[in-house]
């Protein structure tokens, strides 16, 4: 099966002050239709900045320097004008992040915010038309009293309520695919795990793809069917689920599974050990595209 989001050789520099600075070198990363793929590594990996390359943002950023290919849907998102990549922004492809109060609008209600998503796709789309949609999305992440919450501004609710209307609203126009930057790490750990049997159970039923960005293994095995692990801008090893947990094969990888019983909720607390040992060649386990 040809895969929605194909990435080959994904090279990202920026130009600063003090010279050019290389972040990704090199990056293969593929996700088939209806897949739910994990990007692990520690902070400053490389993995934020691969989702903004795949949402076409950092190719607009003067000071980045990108190559290679990002294929999606049989399209090259590089290939793209600025225009063209905006219009798969919220349409065909969103964004989860990690903390909900600051991607939410603080000034508009639910209704409004949910409206300006669904009118991106179908300007005509009436106030009515839109509220009902909204609800029932609202219904599908078992939301309660949907008017109320509706009506309310984001501050009129909790962290674990305004990440679950995150959630509606980035699959509001049915995208193919969903980046998701550690929903609920700046929620309680239950609500966290909540939140994230939620995303699963919704993008399962829609047959959403999703590209899983996370530090923690332990996060990334409830959630996931496959994995790909980032250390320093590299892919060092590449899997299902179950083969990189029964025999992880790159020593940066152990490092991380290891890391995973003293997480505590937010942060990677015990970030491994940089060692020669993590410039293992990439271990790639079978079962892959
Ligand atoms: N605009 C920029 N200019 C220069 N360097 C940048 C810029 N944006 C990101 N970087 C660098 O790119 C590297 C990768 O950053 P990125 O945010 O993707 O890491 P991450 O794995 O997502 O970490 P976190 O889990 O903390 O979000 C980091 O070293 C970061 O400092």
């Amino acid at each position: 099966m040809t895969a929605l989001l194909d990435i080959r050789d994904l090279r990202l520099g920026f130009r600063t002050l003090a010279g050019q600075i290389d972040v990704l070198h090199g990056i293969d990363l593929a996700i088939r239709a209806g897949e739910q793929v994990a990007l692990v590594g520690e902070s400053g990996s490389g993995k934020s900045v691969t989702a903004r390359i795949i949402l076409g943002l950092l190719q607009e950023t003067r000071s980045a320097r990108v190559s290679g290919r990002v294929g999606f849907d049989g399209r090259d998102v590089m290939m793209m004008s600025p225009k063209e990549r905006a219009a798969l922004r919220g349409i065909e492809m969103s964004m989860i992040f990690q903390d909900p109060t600051s991607s939410l609008n603080p000034t508009f209600t639910i209704e409004r915010q949910f409206a300006e998503v669904m009118r991106r796709p179908d300007r005509k789309l009436t106030r009515a038309a839109c509220r009902e949609r909204a609800a029932r999305m609202l219904d599908e992440v078992s939301i309660p009293d949907t008017g109320r919450v509706l009506d309310a501004y984001p501050f009129q609710l909790s962290g674990g309520m305004n990440q679950r209307v995150m959630i509606a609203m980035a699959l509001a126009n049915n995208p193919k695919l969903l980046l998701a930057d550690e929903p609920g790490t700046a929620l309680d750990v239950s609500v966290q795990a909540q939140t994230l049997d939620l995303m699963r159970d919704l993008v399962t039923r829609h047959g959403t793809s999703v590209l899983f960005i996370s530090h923690n293994m332990g996060v990334v095995r409830e959630f996931a069917d496959r994995i790909y692990v980032i250390y320093r801008g590299r892919i060092v090893e590449e899997g299902p689920t179950p083969a990189v947990f029964a025999d992880p094969g790159h020593a940066y990888t152990r490092a991380l599974l290891k890391a995973v019983p003293r997480i505590t909720g937010r942060g990677l607390p015990d970030v491994p050990e940089v060692s020669d040992d993590f410039f293992d060649p990439m271990v790639r386990h079978g079962g892959t595209s």
